[in-house]
């Protein structure tokens, strides 16, 4: 399936305050965000299926998918796309039950390359993180602007950590075809503000590429 990962929001429940989820996610929304990644860490599958299911309806209508991280039952069971990393199900596992018709995107470390099954099974890859966060306690060190374009660039790559909107004009730049970021949208005051800083960034970068 084809994503518009331009400005890829992952939630993080640690992050907002006393601001309750749903609402983070619809003013980033209306702010410009073009993909939503529900990441709970530690949830159970049922928590999981409740935080989904809001976030559903708050995305209806919108035309913004919804991925979960991790979990393939959850993915499953509500029709979400899927994010995965090292120790998680495998993508092209995941494609056979999920079908095409979702978004199924890995995280790449260490200049992996993909095998061309995984090519085939995935939408996007992540790298990162770009620059240093401390929203992921084992996510390693910056691997910095110089990883996007060594990863293998067979899917559309989207750069992780650390960003704000001018690290998204760099990445960019270094041909990323989009941003993911946590604590960017999930722990601004103005999450719509933030958002559409970042869209700016992002669409002023593609097309200065372009
Ligand atoms: C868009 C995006 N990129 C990277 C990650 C990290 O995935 P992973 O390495 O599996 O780590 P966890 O998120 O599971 O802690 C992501 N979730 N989303
Ligand atoms: C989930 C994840 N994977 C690599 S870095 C990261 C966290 C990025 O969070 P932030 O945007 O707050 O730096
Ligand atoms: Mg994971």
């Amino acid at each position: 399936m084809t994503a518009d990962l331009r400005v890829y929001l992952v939630t993080d429940p640690a992050l907002g305050g006393e601001r309750p989820l749903e609402a983070t996610v619809e003013a980033a929304v209306v702010g410009g965000v073009t993909a939503v990644q529900l990441r709970h860490k530690g949830a159970s599958p049922s928590e999981l299926f409740v935080e989904a299911r809001r976030l559903l309806q708050v995305l209806d209508g919108t035309g913004v998918p919804l991925l979960v991280n991790d979990s393939l039952p959850v993915a499953t069971e509500l029709g979400l796309g899927l994010h995965v990393g090292r120790a998680d199900p495998d993508p092209v596992l995941a494609r056979q039950v999920l079908g095409r018709d979702v978004v199924i995107g890995m995280s790449l470390y260490g200049g992996r390359r993909l095998a061309d099954d995984e090519r085939s099974a995935l939408d996007y890859t992540a790298v990162g993180p770009v620059w240093a966060t401390s929203t992921k306690s084992d996510a390693g060190g910056a691997v910095g602007t110089g990883a996007i374009g060594a990863t293998d660039r067979s899917r559309p790559v989207v750069a992780i950590g650390g960003i704000d909107p001018d690290r998204a004009r760099q990445a960019v730049a270094a041909g990323a075809s989009g941003v993911a970021v946590v604590s960017a949208v999930m722990a601004a005051a103005d999450p719509r503000a933030a958002a559409a800083a970042l869209r700016a960034a992002v669409d002023e970068a593609l097309a200065a590429r372009s």
